[in-house]
Formats: structure tokens, C-alpha cells, sequence
């Protein structure tokens, strides 16, 4: 609806969904954009159930316990190479050997946009495939 809600791959009416996202790209972004607000933000985490808003809602993020390091490590160069594919980059956490931390925010304007909801949607989908 509203001029300021960034939404260019969907259209005005379209639906945020993780299928519309996974078919959409990241957008190269060097800022000038405005970032999601709280309630824009709180929106687009519908679409991306497995990911929790922060606090101060700029940024999301996943954990998830693999089955062991190996597991872990095939699901870091499955992210890493979607962060690449789409060059849109996560900070990524492996701790106590197997527990893997994603989080998802666009540098270049210090918050959210649809980038990492983008990704986000994407990394469900390689991760929750089985993979
Ligand atoms: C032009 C290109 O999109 C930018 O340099 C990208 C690279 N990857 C990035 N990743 C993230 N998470 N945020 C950014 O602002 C960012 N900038």
C-alpha cells in the first residue's frame, strides 16, 4: 500500500510469502533506502517463521542445534554460497561444536530491508530441505 513500504520485487498487492521470496533477489545495496521499520519488520517475520526479530528490530535471526560439527559445517558453505549467489552476507556464529547462529541485517543502512528477508527465506529452504 504505502510508497514507503520497499517491497520492488512484489508489487503493491502482492503477498509477502517465503515463495515470493525465495523467487526473488537480493538488491545490491549501498544505502540510500530507507530501513523496515518495526511494524514493516514485524510483517516480513511472518513470511519467515523459523527467525526472531531483535529487540531493537534491526536485524533477525536463526539457531539451530545440527547433528554434530560436520553437519554444521555443510550447512555454514550452504549458507555461504547463497550469501554469495545472492551478495547479501549473514554473520555466522558456530559454537559448543555444533549449535550454528544466523543473523541477517543490511550494513549499509544499519537495519533491515528486504534483502534479509530474502536470504533468510532462502537459507529455510536449503536448510529445512534436509540438506
Ligand atoms: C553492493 C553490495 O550489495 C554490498 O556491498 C553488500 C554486500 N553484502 C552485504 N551484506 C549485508 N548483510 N549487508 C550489506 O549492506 C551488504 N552490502
Amino acid at each position: 500500500m504505502s510508497e514507503s513500504n520497499p517491497k520492488p520485487n512484489f508489487g503493491e498487492d502482492s503477498a509477502i510469502n517465503a515463495v515470493s521470496l525465495c523467487t526473488s533477489k537480493c538488491v545490491p545495496c549501498e544505502g540510500g533506502i530507507p530501513k523496515l521499520d518495526r511494524v514493516q519488520a514485524t510483517q516480513w517475520c511472518r513470511a519467515t517463521p523459523s527467525w526472531t526479530l531483535s529487540s531493537d528490530a534491526n536485524r533477525i535471526s536463526r539457531t539451530m542445534k545440527c547433528k554434530n560439527f560436520a553437519e554444521a559445517l555443510t550447512h555454514l558453505n550452504q549458507i555461504a554460497a547463497l550469501a554469495e549467489t545472492e551478495q547479501h552476507h549473514p554473520d555466522l556464529h558456530l559454537t559448543g561444536y555444533r549449535n550454528l547462529g544466523i543473523e541477517l541485517t543490511t550494513h549499509a543502512i544499519d537495519g533491515l530491508s528486504m534483502n534479509d528477508f530474502v536470504l533468510a527465506a532462502k537459507i529455510d529452504q536449503a536448510l529445512d530441505a534436509g540438506g
